[in-house]
């Protein structure tokens, strides 16, 4: 990352303090002249005490920029961070086993990337001031005094040397201290979600047991962190306390008489010696600030790496990001019945020996209802995925209404797709809200309709007020299906719609009636139904069976 704007203003202001302190110095060694030939008087101060003020207004303004620079730019740069990683992980593949748990994801991009923010406004302005104010004082003193300058000299390198040596220890520490936290915010939200499970297995104690196991264990990683934080500030403020002093020593102890060397040959005036003084303290200050932030660079860097793992690309859904994909059904208000034609579709999931496709082929016409059956495993719902584009095929061509499926097409082709789900996701809010999904084009009558259409009106109007609870809680599984059928059909431009195993749990006087909720639906429309039940399977018009995927001899 560069050096901004507001880094290089900040570390301009912080280098104003050499001429404030040439200012003190010389107003002072006035002020001993004048008293030695008694011509006392506050005049003779008074330009360099306007030209201070002045100084310090400088530089008061130029912080105060610089600061307010290099915040907005670490907020605006931490969006974007944000908005990558978020749209990586929108991307990513339904069907990708590996992807990085829920609870982990939303702990690093809501509450460890904040961590990024310090280190942009805090890290980076001081490493900026350590890289220049040091050389810059250096730069002062060592015309004026070779012994002072050495003093430094030698006393500074110390400092990063053990830094670093510290830091070192800090990065790990802190990025193990990032996975503790995430892996505990993916546990509990896991089990949160599990918790009627939990509670009905009587596996309560047993979970917050691990779950306290888990905050001790960062409770302890923590502490590490600030062990290591403060060991590093420790070493640092006794250089730093020592190497002043050692110079106070010299510099007072010359003005004395006592140490006649160090000065080039010459004897340092007292305004000399005071502006030698001033700047010791100056020299290590941006060293000791950037102690202070030190721990913000491990927690910022660890953080940036946990972004970007979660930014890296990984198997992900057919989509060009941006582009909305051109499709001769977009906008359309009446379902056209779509064509389907797959040939030489060969799929397997990463990591998998046996491919779920060898090099499978179907044909479907508009308005045709295919019913796809097999036995569990055989790749049913895979399949359903696939023509969603919701995984990229390792060889073959899909192809709907004559546009080949691919990450350009793919978001247009989806709009011209319903896809009700085995399990479909149900959102803590209200049942209207569940079905219009924020889409755009689904407004209220849409969505009244769509209940209707999916018989949910009663539902929705049981508790008029009160919405549906996190997964689902508050629906039967009929109605969890009606709703996924709802969500479909307040989509009317879907000519295709893909239902995977919508009777499968459904006693039959149930799936009797998804059955008619879905044939009517389903008119005018193609439609590919997933299913174990011969009965919905019997109702469409073709059954296409697969044959169970062969395992590598
Ligand atoms: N996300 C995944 N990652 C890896 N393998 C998977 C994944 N999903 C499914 N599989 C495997 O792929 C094969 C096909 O699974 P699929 O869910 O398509 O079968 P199905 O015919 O729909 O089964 P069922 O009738 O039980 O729902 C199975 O062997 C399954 O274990």
């Amino acid at each position: 990352m560069g050096w901004s704007w507001g880094s290089l203003l900040q570390a301009m202001a912080s280098a104003l303090w050499l001429p404030q302190a040439a200012c003190l110095a010389y107003a002072v060694q006035r002020l001993a002249d004048a008293a030695a030939q008694d011509a006392a008087g506050w005049r003779i101060v008074a330009g360099p005490a306007a030209l201070l003020l002045l100084l310090g207004l400088l530089r008061a303004a130029l912080e105060g920029w610089g600061l307010r620079r290099v915040f907005r730019q670490a907020r605006a740069g931490l969006s974007q961070l944000r908005e990558q990683v978020a749209a990586a992980l929108a991307l990513g593949s339904p069907l990708d086993r590996a992807r990085p748990a829920s609870g982990l994801a939303a702990s690093a991009i809501a509450e460890q990337a904040e961590a990024v923010v310090p280190y942009l406004t805090r890290y980076q302005p001081a490493r900026l001031r350590v890289m220049v104010l040091p050389l810059l004082i250096l730069a002062a003193v060592s015309p004026l005094s070779w012994a002072a300058a050495l003093v430094l000299l030698l006393a500074a390198p110390l400092i990063p040397l053990f830094m670093a040596l510290v830091g070192w220890r800090a990065q790990a520490a802190s990025e193990a201290q990032m996975v503790e936290m995430g892996g505990m915010s993916a546990f509990l939200l896991d089990r949160l979600r599990g918790l009627a499970t939990v509670r009905a297995l009587d596996a309560v104690q047993a979970t917050a047991q691990r779950l306290d196991d888990a905050a001790q264990s960062l409770r302890q990683r923590t502490l590490r962190v600030l062990r290591i934080a403060f060991l590093s500030s420790a070493v640092l403020e006794l250089f730093s306390a020592l190497g002043v002093a050692m110079v106070a020593v010299y510099v007072g102890f010359h003005l004395l008489g006592q140490l006649e060397f160090g000065a080039w040959g010459r004897r340092l005036s007292l305004g000399e010696g005071l502006f030698i003084l001033l700047l010791a303290p100056a020299f290590f200050e941006p060293l000791r600030e950037l102690s202070a932030v030190w721990h913000d660079r491990a927690a910022g860097e660890a953080a940036l790496q946990a972004l970007r793992r979660l930014g890296e690309a990984r198997p992900a859904l057919l989509a060009a990001p941006g582009s909305g994909g051109a499709s001769a059904h977009l906008g359309a208000d009446r379902p056209a019945a779509v064509a389907l034609r797959i040939e030489g579709l060969r799929f397997a999931y990463p990591g998998t020996p046996a491919p779920v496709f060898g090099a499978f082929g179907l044909q479907v016409a508009p308005g045709e209802h295919v019913a796809v059956m097999g036995g569990s495993g055989c790749g049913k719902s895979t399949l359903l995925a696939l023509i969603a584009g919701l995984a990229p095929v390792q060889a073959g061509r899909i192809e709907i209404d004559g546009v080949p499926l691919s990450a350009a097409t793919a978001d247009g082709l989806r709009e011209c797709m319903a896809w009700i789900g085995q399990r479909p996701h149900v959102f803590a809010g209200s049942v209207q809200a569940n079905v219009a999904l924020g889409r755009p084009g689904v407004g209220a009558a849409q969505v009244r309709a769509a209940l209707q259409a999916a018989a949910l009106e009663r539902v929705a109007q049981a508790h008029p007020g009160t919405g549906l609870g996190e997964g689902g809680a508050g629906l039967s599984g009929g109605e969890a299906v009606r709703l996924a059928l709802a969500r479909a059909a307040a989509w009317p431009q879907a000519g295709l719609l893909l239902a995977d195993e919508p009777t499968a749990h459904l006693d039959a006087q149930t799936a009797h009636e998804v059955t008619q909720a879905l044939l009517l639906l389903a008119r005018g429309r193609t439609l590919i139904v997933a299913t174990h039940d011969p009965v919905l399977a019997a109702r469409l018009g073709r059954q296409v069976r697969l044959d169970m995927p062969q395992e590598p001899a």
